[in-house]
């Protein structure tokens, strides 16, 4: 499952000295992080130590208030409008809630970025979509359905196929299996895996699931007072001395995930 490790691995994200704040206490406060082209990192810390805000912020969608983000090699927040524009066109995210808007259908949905970025036919539009929306395992007659007919499990995929509409070289994906059944979030996993390995992208997933990463993370960054505090395989990670990370990948559901890991 693990990508292989190569000598001169390809930064996708890079983060410097990342300081993050709302007006109050810093959220982030001086966090690096590499992200390698092709793997798969999962980010992982407590609830609230602002996983989705490092998200946010390599998107451009929270203000970075010092250090320095590159992805794809340019540093996203000198960049202008157009090359924005043209950086975030490369990307594609699975927002925590999958954010879909209510009032499209899922092929509408899907269309969103297709729309903003292409000019396609409108048959050439509803031939993209389908495609997406059967490479996420969806059925054709999910197409016209909103998002308040889909389950929690059909929403999740509804949003990916959104999230690929682009092709991107880079997914974001905040918390993908949370809210599903177990049975549910291991099928999400392995499409995400299958996907990943086919389609080749590069995947910033962060969860709280530790079968996802027994199972589809090549590597791990923990989170924890405005930092990286680990960073590495799932071996760095049992190997980690910190308290959070100890009791968190040595507890009980930790023991668990491990077992079916290894059947
Ligand atoms: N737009 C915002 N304005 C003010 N505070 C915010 C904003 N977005 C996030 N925060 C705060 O930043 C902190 C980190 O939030 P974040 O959602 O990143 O946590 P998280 O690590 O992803 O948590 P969880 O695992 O529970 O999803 C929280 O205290 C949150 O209230």
């Amino acid at each position: 499952m693990a990508a292989p490790v190569r000598a001169n691995r390809e930064t996708v994200i890079s983060a410097r000295g990342v300081k993050v704040g709302f007006g109050g206490p810093l959220i982030l406060n001086g966090l690096d992080l590499d992200v390698y082209r092709g793997e798969v990192l999962g980010v992982v810390g407590a609830s609230g130590t602002g996983k989705s805000v490092l998200m946010r912020t390599i998107i451009g969608l929270a203000p970075l208030l010092g250090g320095t983000i590159e992805v794809f090699g340019e540093d996203y927040f000198e960049l202008d409008a157009r090359r924005r524009q043209e950086i975030a066109r490369r990307w594609g995210v699975l927002f925590q809630q999958g954010a879909l808007f209510s009032s499209l259908t899922v092929k509408q949905n899907v269309q969103v970025p297709m729309r903003e970025y292409l000019e396609l036919s409108p048959r050439l539009l509803d031939e993209m979509a389908m495609l997406k929306i059967a490479l996420v395992g969806l059925k054709p007659d999910a197409a016209d359905k909103f998002p308040s007919e889909l389950s929690g499990g059909m929403i999740k995929r509804a949003s990916l196929a959104r999230a690929l509409a682009l092709d991107p070289d880079l997914v974001f994906l905040d918390e993908p299996t949370a809210g599903l059944d177990p049975i549910g979030a291991g099928e999400f996993d392995e499409l995400i895996a299958t996907l990943r390995q086919t389609l080749g992208f590069t995947v910033y997933m962060v969860t709280h699931d530790l079968d996802s990463l027994h199972t589809i993370c090549d590597r791990i960054a923990a989170v924890g007072g405005g930092r990286v505090i680990a960073e590495g395989t799932m071996e760095t990670m049992l190997a980690s001395h910190d308290p959070w990370l100890q009791a968190y990948f040595h507890g009980p559901r930790a023991r668990a995930a491990l077992g079916s890991a290894k059947d």
